[in-house]
Order: C-alpha cells, then sequence, then structure tokens
C-alpha cells in the first residue's frame, strides 16, 4: 500500500477519506453513501458496545429486536415525527418480478415500529418502567455529503426507547444516558465532548427536549452531535395511546424516552487524533495496542532476534496487553514502522542485536514519536505504563485544542469574525426560535450556516444586563453555535 498522500491541514475531507482506506477500516462500496466497516473498523464498534451494553443492562435496560420493517400507514402516524424526514425514507417496492401489494419502509428509526406494541404491553403501572435497547442498523437515504462513518445511508447504532410512570424517572435517565455516552467519547475514544441541550429549533420535533454530547473537529471549525438522549414527554404516549392504569385506577398516559449513538462515533476519533502519518488508535479502542518488530542487521542472530519478538508478545499478552508481532521477511523494519503508524497502532516495539545484547527492547510511541529504551525485565510495567499516558495525552491533547477554539463573543460582528475563523462560539442568547432562525439565515453560504450545538448543562451564571448577541434582547442561556456535520 502506498503512503499517505494528503496532509490534514491541505484538504481535510481527501485526507479523512484517505485515512479511513489505508488504516483498513473502510472500504468504499459500489452504492453511493455505503461502506464496507473492515474488522479494525469492527473491533472498535465492538469495544464501545462491551463497554455500553452492560451499562444500560445495570439500568434494568433489556435489549430486544425489532423488524427492519414498517408499514407505510404506521410510518405515517405522525405527521410532525416525520416532517422533513419523508425524502429519506427508503422503501422496498417488490419481491423478484413482482410488485408488493403495499409498499413497505425500511426503518430509519423505530418509533413507529415499537410504538404500537409499547401501547399493547403497557396496561398497568406494574408494566412500567418499560425499557428496551436494539443494536441494529437504520437506513436513512440522505443526499448531503455522504462521508463515512459520519453520514452514511445505512449505519449501526443502539436506539434505546423506555417508558415511565412519571416524568421525574424519564428526566433522570436522560441524563443517566448521556453521562454513559460522555464516557464512551472522553474514556474511550479520548475525544472530549459538551453535554447540553438542543434548541427548540435543533431538538427532535417529536419530543419534549432533546439532550447531546457534543464533539467539535479543530480543523474545519465544525461541530458535530456525538449522541443524543431525548425526553419524549407524553407525545409518543398520545399518538400511539401508550397509557397505563395508576396505583389509584386513574389512567394515565407514559412518559418516554429515546437515545441513541451510532458508528460515527468511530468517524469523529479519526477525524480528531488521525495525522499525516495516517490512523491514531487510542488505546482503549485499539484491537492491537503494540506491535513487535524484529530489527535484523547482516549477520545478526535472526532466530534469536525473532524469538525476543515472541517471547515479548508473549509476555505482553499474559498481561493482557494485545500485542502482535510482524516478522514478515518480505518487508523492511522501514516499511513496517510506516505501515502500522498508518494503521494507528499506538506502540511500536523495535528488537534489534543491540537490544539483544543489553536485554532491553526500544519502544516507539505513536502520539509523540517518543522513543524509549526499556530493560527486558521492566517490559510489561512501562508497557503498561505508556500505553496509559498515551491514553491520556490524547485526550489532554484533543481538549486543549478544542478550547482553543472556543470563543466567547457579545455582539454579532464578534460573531460572524469568530465563524469565519472556524472558531467554536460561545454566546449568550435570548433562547428565542426566530433568533436563531434568522441567524442561521443571515450566515447562509457554501460552507453552511451558524446554528446552535447546545447549551451546556454547566451553564455559567448571567451577569446583570448581558444582552443577547443576535437579537439584544435579555440573555438567557450561554449556548454554543457553529457550523456543523
Ligand atoms: O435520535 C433518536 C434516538 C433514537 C431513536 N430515535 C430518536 C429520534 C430520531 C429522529 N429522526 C431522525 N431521522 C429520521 C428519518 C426518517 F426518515 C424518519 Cl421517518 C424519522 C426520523 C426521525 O425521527
Ligand atoms: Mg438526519
Amino acid at each position: 500500500k502506498l503512503g499517505m498522500t494528503v496532509k490534514k491541514d491541505d484538504n481535510f475531507g481527501e485526507w479523512y477519506s484517505e485515512v479511513v482506506v489505508h488504516s483498513e477500516m473502510i472500504e468504499y462500496y459500489d452504492i453511493s453513501g455505503c461502506y464496507i466497516l473492515r474488522p479494525q473498523a469492527m473491533s472498535i464498534w465492538e469495544t464501545l458496545q462491551a463497554f455500553f451494553d452492560p451499562e444500560i443492562k445495570k439500568m434494568g435496560i433489556k435489549n430486544a429486536y425489532f423488524p427492519l420493517f414498517v408499514t407505510e400507514n404506521v410510518l405515517q402516524k405522525e405527521k410532525d415525527h416525520i416532517e422533513g424526514f419523508a425524502p429519506e425514507v427508503a422503501w422496498v417496492t417488490k419481491s423478484g418480478k413482482s410488485d408488493l401489494e403495499v409498499p413497505i419502509a425500511i426503518r430509519p428509526t423505530s418509533e413507529t415500529v415499537m410504538y404500537p406494541y409499547f401501547a399493547k404491553w403497557i396496561r398497568g403501572h406494574r408494566d412500567l418502567p418499560l425499557k428496551l435497547n436494539q443494536w441494529c442498523n437504520v437506513v436513512r437515504w440522505e443526499f448531503s455529503n455522504p462521508t463515512p462513518f459520519i453520514r452514511s445511508r445505512e449505519f449501526l447504532w443502539q436506539e434505546g426507547h423506555t417508558a415511565f410512570a412519571t416524568k421525574e424517572e424519564a428526566d433522570q435517565e436522560v441524563l443517566e444516558i448521556l453521562e454513559l455516552y460522555r464516557r464512551v467519547y472522553e474514556e474511550y475514544l479520548a475525544v472530549p465532548v459538551i453535554k447540553g441541550r438542543k434548541s427548540e429549533l435543533e431538538k427532535f420535533a417529536g419530543g419534549l427536549y432533546t439532550t447531546s454530547v457534543e464533539a467539535f473537529i479543530p480543523h474545519t471549525g465544525r461541530g458535530i452531535q456525538g449522541a443524543t438522549s431525548h425526553c419524549l414527554g407524553q407525545n409518543f404516549a398520545k399518538m400511539f395511546q401508550i397509557n397505563f392504569e395508576d396505583d389509584k385506577g386513574e389512567k394515565g398516559m407514559v412518559w418516554q424516552n429515546s437515545w441513541a449513538y451510532s458508528s460515527r462515533t468511530i468517524g469523529v476519533m479519526v477525524m480528531v487524533h488521525g495525522d499525516d502519518k495516517g490512523l491514531v488508535l487510542p488505546p482503549k479502542v485499539a484491537s492491537v495496542q503494540v506491535m513487535v518488530i524484529p530489527v535484523p542487521y547482516k549477520d545478526a542472530d535472526t532466530t534469536a532476534i525473532k524469538a525476543a519478538c515472541e517471547s515479548t508478545v508473549k509476555e505482553l499478552n499474559t498481561a493482557a496487553v494485545r500485542a502482535d508481532l510482524d516478522t514478515r521477511e518480505n518487508y523492511s523494519p522501514g516499511w513496517k514502522y510506516s505501515h502500522w503508524e498508518m494503521k494507528g497502532i499506538p506502540l511500536r516495539i523495535e528488537i534489534g542485536p543491540r537490544d539483544l545484547e543489553k536485554s532491553q527492547v526500544r519502544l516507539v510511541r505513536r502520539d509523540t514519536g517518543a522513543k524509549v529504551d526499556v530493560p527486558m525485565t521492566e517490559l510489561v510495567e512501562k508497557v503498561q505504563k505508556i500505553l496509559l499516558s498515551i491514553q491520556e495525552n490524547l485526550f489532554n491533547t484533543a481538549k486543549e485544542k478544542r478550547d482553543a477554539c472556543i470563543e466567547k463573543v457579545h455582539t454579532w460582528d464578534e460573531f460572524t469574525t469568530a465563524l469565519n475563523n472556524k472558531k467554536l462560539i460561545f454566546a449568550p442568547w435570548c433562547d428565542e426560535k426566530e433568533v436563531e432562525e434568522d441567524a442561521k439565515a443571515r450566515t447562509k453560504g457554501d460552507h453552511g450556516a451558524a446554528k446552535t450545538l447546545c447549551s451546556p448543562l454547566d451553564q455559567p451564571e448571567i451577569t446583570e444586563g448581558t444582552v443577547c448577541f443576535a437579537s439584544g434582547k435579555p440573555a438567557k442561556k450561554w449556548t454554543y453555535w457553529g457550523r456543523s456535520y
């Protein structure tokens, strides 16, 4: 395989496409907007699932699996739920040569698939809370620029759908799930995110309120929604007649939530950490954390070197470090270094004749390129420490870069300047829908309009007299604004 040819600073879109393909995470497919997830990508997906699934089970959520297909009349159940989404619904209209009697939609999300059965299963308050999740794919036939992991016509996600007797229970779960999403990004993918609430304009129209974790890509100056946790209120309970008899014998409607993260998480990680050598994997999601490479010298004892590599891998694997070795003779050490750097392996171990003599190995970090010689007797402890340090360094570096992009503004002029400087804008806002709509209209351009990303749950104080940057009205919230994916 050729090396990287595009630099991250020169052409981000082409760089990104090259990284995901050359790191062997993605293979492009002959249907636009569809991508093959190769093992490295799938193993990251599985690692995140291995964290998230037990966590939601601890919260009493059970996995189920609902059909991929939904009938037209059920999908159309509620106009405002699918308002504007209709063009992206994919339909099955034939089987073999014959047309289907009634066209069948492929789920773009599963509210309308699930909620008729929630109505059937929920009768009394003893049937509550009902808390289901499914790990599945969904299809949205979008036409705006398809991007591997970030925007694809089919993607993997988990979608949680829960129903409670009281709003308080729903409100609490929304935030518990949001904290899990923060952990997926910050503890596993080493990507800093902001927990916040979506504006009335940006929220899920079918719900009561939407919370999200928002990431930011400094290179493009664009925000990206990382995951979302909605409180649906009783909107869907009304639509689908999901009510129950409470303990006083009265009929009440349930309070619902729905929440999701998707394979988009992987793309955000690539964008944030990748560099001009290719992918950079945080150790916690790296299927191989350490690659051991023999450095044979012309007359050196290659057998002894190979044996040392094998015992090094064995020792690391015994200590639950995911290590592998590359002893292929038809590739030079140099070729292997750039190959495994391209694949994002966090740590490389080189073992040559000099290392053998001194009973040491050379460790090379993928994040900083730093090299350190370590006595073989201290191998495991040093490798474990360095892997932790790489995980932390990736997060801290990403956080510093993200924070350096944050610009606090107070006026419209400061806002537009910051926007054109690709900043993540933090502004006092009157929280009025028309003002956001107006700001969007005024910032329309070939880079896309500015929009609210979220109002952080952790709100700074609004000092007396602070006015909205756009309308001049009294400010109600500090809100992050920017262009987004
Ligand atoms: O974001 C989540 C968490 C997990 C469950 N779903 C919600 C809302 C999804 C919004 N949404 C998003 N996209 C959609 C696309 C569509 F074609 C149709 Cl018909 C509906 C929707 C739609 O409702
Ligand atoms: Mg969409």
